[in-house]
């Protein structure tokens, strides 16, 4: 389904809630399936946690996961420990070219069984539980952190815990902070320094406790260029968040200063707000603690007009597209210049953007949230909007509700 959203602006003062992270749930309900003590408030509505809910509960032997690169990951690592199962995990067609062969490689090694469908290195698999009884593992840590945290969340589960040397620079750092502050919040031994995690096996069960997932700040970004394209003055109210973040992608208040935009945290919520006209300096960041915000990044610049160098974003041709190849290739559509390398995504000054322009979205949630808000500098249409389920259902009424024409 395209949509068309008409050149448009918003109202001044907005409120918006925003559902749980994606992350946050997808991590505690793995846990909670292996300790069902756990209880969780504000699971996120999208996709991909659904898939991950429906996934954990099914009988089925085959399940299909479609697009959800978490609940892949994490879903390996699960059922290759549960002794005597036995499941073929499929997803996509993107989702069987999306590389699983780090974490087969670490399971493998910790006594699992697992096999390769269709692709060497990628989904489908077929698992065979197992009783894992091997402890120590080293892993390539710069293609993905999901390896590692799929790893992380079954180890407190396996008789002798799990002992992880990462090997070479690591990526996605905050996401395995994440995964080992929510261990530890849930009252598993863990540590994680230098290159190194050990993870203490959990031989009793955890204390009963509710733990209530934050909003979705990869979800607020978009928020966040909406309000950055915006006249100075404008301001949208998110919940429900707060400073003391899991989430690495919370680095978007600091970054979006340069845009002229701030961040005022009260009573579990953000007031995001347009104070001044962005410098139009070039923008340099590194994001490689936060590969998910920078379509959103890079779109903004776009809109702005100024010029950008995006770096640290070599895991994204893995992700639901290429998203390197995508952005540039849609940037340009809109009359952008962009040079992209392996790791990092260059922007030109752009003058002029083009009119009614149709961005395609590549089955990427983000392709079609990060380019909604050029609608607030020119017409343009959205191909397979729908896309956005995948992490935020609510997207497109939520742009309505703060003023956007959106026509189908
Ligand atoms: O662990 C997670 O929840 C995620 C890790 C990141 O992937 P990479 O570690 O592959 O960058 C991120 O892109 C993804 O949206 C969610
Ligand atoms: C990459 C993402 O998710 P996943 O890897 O879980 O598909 C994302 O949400 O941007």
């Amino acid at each position: 389904m395209t949509i068309s959203l008409q050149k448009s602006s918003i109202h001044k003062t907005n409120s918006l809630t925003i559902t749980g992270s994606k992350s946050e749930s997808n991590r505690l309900l793995l846990l909670q399936a292996l300790f069902p003590e756990l209880t969780i408030e504000n699971v996120s509505n999208s996709d991909d946690s659904h898939v991950m809910q429906q996934a954990l509960e099914t009988t089925s032997e085959i399940i299909d996961i479609h697009h959800a690169g978490t609940a892949m990951r994490f879903l390996t690592a699960y059922f290759a420990s549960k002794s005597g199962s036995e499941v073929v995990l499929t997803g996509s067609p993107r989702m069987k070219e999306r590389p699983v062969e780090i974490l087969v490689e670490a399971l493998t090694h910790l006594g699992a069984d697992i096999a390769y469908l269709e692709t060497e290195g990628c989904p489908p698999l077929r698992i065979k539980g197992k009783h894992l009884t091997q402890s120590k593992v080293s892993l390539n840590a710069n293609v993905s952190s999901q390896y590692i945290s799929a790893l992380m969340l079954i180890a407190a589960k396996l008789e002798n815990g799990l002992e992880l040397t990462l090997k070479g620079k690591i990526t996605s750092v905050p996401y395995i902070e994440m995964t080992l502050a929510l261990l530890k919040q849930v009252g598993i031994e863990a540590s994680f320094n230098g290159n190194l995690i050990k993870i203490v096996p959990q031989v009793s069960t955890l204390n009963p406790q509710t733990l209530v997932v934050e909003s979705d700040w990869s979800s607020a970004s978009y928020f966040y260029s909406i309000v950055a394209l915006s006249a100075v003055g404008t301001n949208i109210r998110l919940s429900s968040y707060k400073k003391d973040s899991l989430q690495g992608d919370s680095v978007l208040a600091s970054l979006y200063e340069s845009f002229g935009v701030s961040t005022v945290f009260e009573n579990e919520q953000i007031q995001i707000k347009k104070v001044s006209e962005a410098i139009k300096e070039p923008i340099n960041f590194q994001l490689n603690h936060a590969p998910d915000i920078a379509q959103t990044i890079a779109v903004t610049c776009l809109g702005l007009g100024i010029s950008c160098h995006l770096s640290g974003l070599h895991t994204l041709k893995i992700k639901e597209t290429d998203r390197l190849l995508a952005l540039k290739t849609e940037i340009e559509k809109l009359g952008g210049s962009v040079h992209i390398t392996e790791n990092s995504l260059a922007l030109e000054v752009t003058k002029h953007i083009n009119f009614d322009v149709s961005i395609a979205t590549y089955n990427d949630h983000r392709m079609a949230m990060a380019f909604a808000p050029m609608a607030l500098k020119t017409k343009l249409n959205i191909e397979d909007a729908n896309v956005v389920s995948k992490s935020h259902p609510s997207f497109w009424d939520d742009l309505k509700n703060l003023g956007f024409k959106i026509t189908q």
